[in-house]
């Protein structure tokens, strides 16, 4: 677990979970002053907020995640709340770029989002797990050939969506003149062509866009991953450790795969090198005595070679099959 910088009040996403609430009951509800939304209605509904990715590229990847964790929830047309089936969890649909700043200042007790947003949005939260996905890195970047030193940028114009982290960064280089850093919301990469930055501060991953803009990299601010947060202040510490625990679950399953086939006794010795297992394999004795069947756990990305080798070994009947969920330890 690893604790980003520091935090404060509360704010009213519970507004929205409450109006999203009341917008599914009959419209006098809605109007009786007793039943005014407030901030403490979701507390007393007892439910656990978790914000997720409304939309871009997260968004799929971490629905899906959610799902093969058991949070089933169906989420009406243009509403931004879900409640799930089975748990007291309510999912909130927000912006990617919001999501620190809600768990971390708000009443959303947990969420997922990158860390560089963490590190922009300046807030007190909780790093519970990595998630293995929406691995980049934010860049200083300059049109190809203009400059390789991140100092020659000092004092001059620079463009980004991440104007605390870039300002920060700058800060350190500056030798005179403050750098000019202006935020823009998107397509940063298009600001130098077009005459409003001298460089630009951005996400890279394949380099693709930046070289499509005719730019080239010309240092790392830092790298980043999408990970699992929780709010410090949260109440459902129980709650938040049981999700934890189902998505490390999920994670992990989907990182590995069961592998079984039956091996001549007198070659377990050597098939159990190829498959060693994550503890050890399960080795069970058959009708025939000369032979055993064996299961175990393989890498994913392995797991071809895996059988190849099996079978060169001497194993037959050898069959993968995919893991839904697990619980394995970290
Ligand atoms: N090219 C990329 N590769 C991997 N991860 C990325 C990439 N771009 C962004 N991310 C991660 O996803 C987060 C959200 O990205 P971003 O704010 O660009 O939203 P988006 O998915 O493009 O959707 P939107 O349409 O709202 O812009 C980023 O903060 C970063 O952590
Ligand atoms: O190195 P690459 O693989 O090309 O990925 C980097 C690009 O991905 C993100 O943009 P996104 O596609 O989310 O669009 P945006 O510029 O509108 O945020 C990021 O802002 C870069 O522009």
């Amino acid at each position: 677990m690893h604790r980003i910088a520091l935090s404060t009040a509360r704010a009213p996403v519970a507004a929205a979970a409450a109006a999203a609430y009341y917008g599914s009951r009959p419209r006098e509800a809605a109007c009786d002053p007793q039943l005014v939304p407030h901030p403490e209605r979701h507390d007393r509904r007892g439910e656990l907020l978790f914000g997720v990715p409304k939309k871009g590229r997260l968004h799929e990847k971490i629905v899906g995640m959610l799902k093969g964790a058991g949070l089933e929830y169906k989420r009406e047309a243009r509403l931004d709340i879900a409640h799930c089936r089975d748990l007291p969890v309510s999912l909130v649909f927000l912006p990617a770029a919001d999501i620190a700043t809600y768990v971390g200042e708000g009443d959303v007790d947990m969420g997922i989002t990158g860390e560089d947003i963490i590190a922009e949005s300046e807030v007190d939260v909780i790093e519970l797990m990595r998630l293995g996905m929406g691995k980049c890195r934010l860049s200083v970047q300059a049109p190809a050939g203009s400059t390789q030193d991140p100092r020659q940028l000092a004092g001059k114009r620079v463009v980004t969506s991440f104007p605390v982290l870039t300002k920060k960064y700058f800060a350190g280089l500056e030798t005179g003149a403050e750098t000019k850093v202006k935020c823009i919301s998107g397509s940063v990469e298009a600001s130098c062509g077009l005459g409003l930055a001298d460089g630009i501060v951005d996400l890279v991953e394949t380099g693709t866009t930046m070289r499509a803009a005719g730019l080239e990299e010309v240092s790392v601010i830092m790298h980043t991953e999408t990970v699992l947060i929780a709010n410090p202040h949260s109440h459902h510490k129980e709650l938040i450790e049981l999700l934890r625990k189902r998505i490390s679950g999920f994670i992990t399953a989907s990182r590995y795969m069961m592998v079984t086939y039956n091996v001549p006794r007198h070659l377990l010795h050597v098939a159990r090198q190829i498959t060693p297992g994550k503890k050890s394999p399960s080795i069970q004795p058959l009708e025939d005595e000369a032979w055993v069947a064996v299961s175990a756990l393989v890498e994913k990305s392995k797991a071809a070679t895996i059988m190849d080798s099996l079978e060169a070994a001497g194993a037959t009947d050898i069959l993968l099959s995919a893991i839904h969920s697990s619980r394995m330890g970290d």
